[in-house]
């Protein structure tokens, strides 16, 4: 069995306990059902963890980087050179996402998955580029199919890393120039729908570079007909994503909760679902960014995102966001009383 293999047999999340965990959640003291989506995640979370007082103590957030080949064709409104700019601010602890993981509690680790800059200075920086950001994808695939392998196992193996050292969650979020044209063109590879319907405008675009962003990726996906999961990674792109889908698929495997930011991370999210769909059950989506190709996605996978919010930074903002609900749905389980004990007392 090759390693790819290895981590693509996820087992399916074991229902046994779920008749068990959905009446702990319904004898709770409320009326039925009337903590909402907030019973799902308590029933979710105690499946996935196979415990009957599921806990989210020590929430983690991967931050995978990587550059876009792409980008020399003018995908994109700012710089690549932004995204080593924003990989020494999330270093700093400067950036959003620094910001609400001090909110919420959580660890923040950041990963050079392809930045196309060497990084190899960087104190506190996981490096693990597997190359100087990827190919222009307008000419060639973005990386070869060893690349993209390779991106998936190391993203992988750095979300088991962060496990064995004791993260009970995984947040997912990326920072990456030009990855929002490589999540539109995986998107509409792997939902499928039009190409047009999943372009936005990314990080900000005025109407003619968001015009301009629609010619290059229109021309991008007639360069290949790819439909297979880990050919259009290949194909789109890039390093980021790649890792993301890795560390979602090891997530699964180790049965960790793992929660999925904006539309990047979500495509990421359909390149791991598509290739092994039982990961599925281990997966919290977040929020639901402002990018068009997000709500494809959550269409695609019938999935609905916890939070609404606007957003569209990345970074794994929306994704830390979610924590504390995930931490009500493990406190309703262990905190509350039980709703017999509340009749009885007013009989
Ligand atoms: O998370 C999202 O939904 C999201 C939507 C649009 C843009 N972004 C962020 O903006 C960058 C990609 O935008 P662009 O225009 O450079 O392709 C990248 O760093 C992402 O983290 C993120
Ligand atoms: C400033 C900036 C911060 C970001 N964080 C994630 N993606 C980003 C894109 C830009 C442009």
């Amino acid at each position: 069995m090759s390693k790819l293999d290895t981590l693509l047999a996820i087992p399916s999340l074991d229902r046994t306990s779920q008749q068990q965990m959905q009446a702990a959640v319904d004898g709770k003291a409320k009326p039925p059902r009337a903590l909402g989506r907030i019973e799902e995640l308590a029933v979710q979370l105690a499946l996935i963890q196979n415990k009957p007082l599921p806990a989210v103590r020590r929430p983690q957030l991967l931050v995978f980087a990587g550059d876009h080949g792409l980008t020399s064709s003018g995908v994109a409104a700012f710089p690549s050179a932004v995204t080593v700019s924003m990989v020494d601010t999330l270093l700093a602890g400067r950036a959003s996402a620094n910001a609400f993981a001090r909110v919420v509690g959580a660890q923040v680790s950041v990963i050079d998955a392809g930045v196309a800059a060497d990084l190899s200075d960087r104190q506190g920086l996981i490096h693990a580029k597997i190359a100087m950001g990827t190919q222009d994808a307008s000419e060639h695939p973005a990386m070869d199919m060893d690349q993209a392998v390779s991106a998936l196992l190391v993203g992988a193996s750095i979300a088991t890393q962060a496990i064995a050292n004791g993260a009970d969650l995984i947040c997912l979020g990326e920072m990456g120039i030009g990855n929002s044209s490589a999540a539109a063109l995986i998107i509409h590879r792997l939902s499928p729908a039009p190409l047009q319907s999943c372009v936005g405008p990314g990080a900000g675009h005025s109407p003619e570079g968001l015009a301009h962003k629609h010619k290059v990726l229109a021309k991008v996906a007639a360069r290949t007909e790819a439909t297979d999961p880990l050919d259009v990674l290949a194909q789109f792109g890039g390093y980021e994503i790649a890792m993301m889908a890795g560390a979602l698929l090891a997530c699964a495997k180790a049965r960790v909760a793992v929660v999925i930011d904006g539309v990047i991370c979500s495509a990421a999210a359909l390149v791991a679902l598509r290739l092994a769909p039982q990961a599925r059950e281990y997966c919290i989506f977040a929020h639901a960014s402002v990018e068009p190709g997000h709500k494809i996605i959550m269409d695609a996978l019938q999935a609905k995102p916890l939070l609404d919010l606007d957003m569209r930074v990345g970074e794994g903002t929306g994704a830390l966001l979610a924590i504390p609900l995930l931490q009500a749905a493990c406190a309703l389980l262990s905190d509350v009383a039980d709703l017999k004990d509340v009749l009885e007392a007013s009989a």
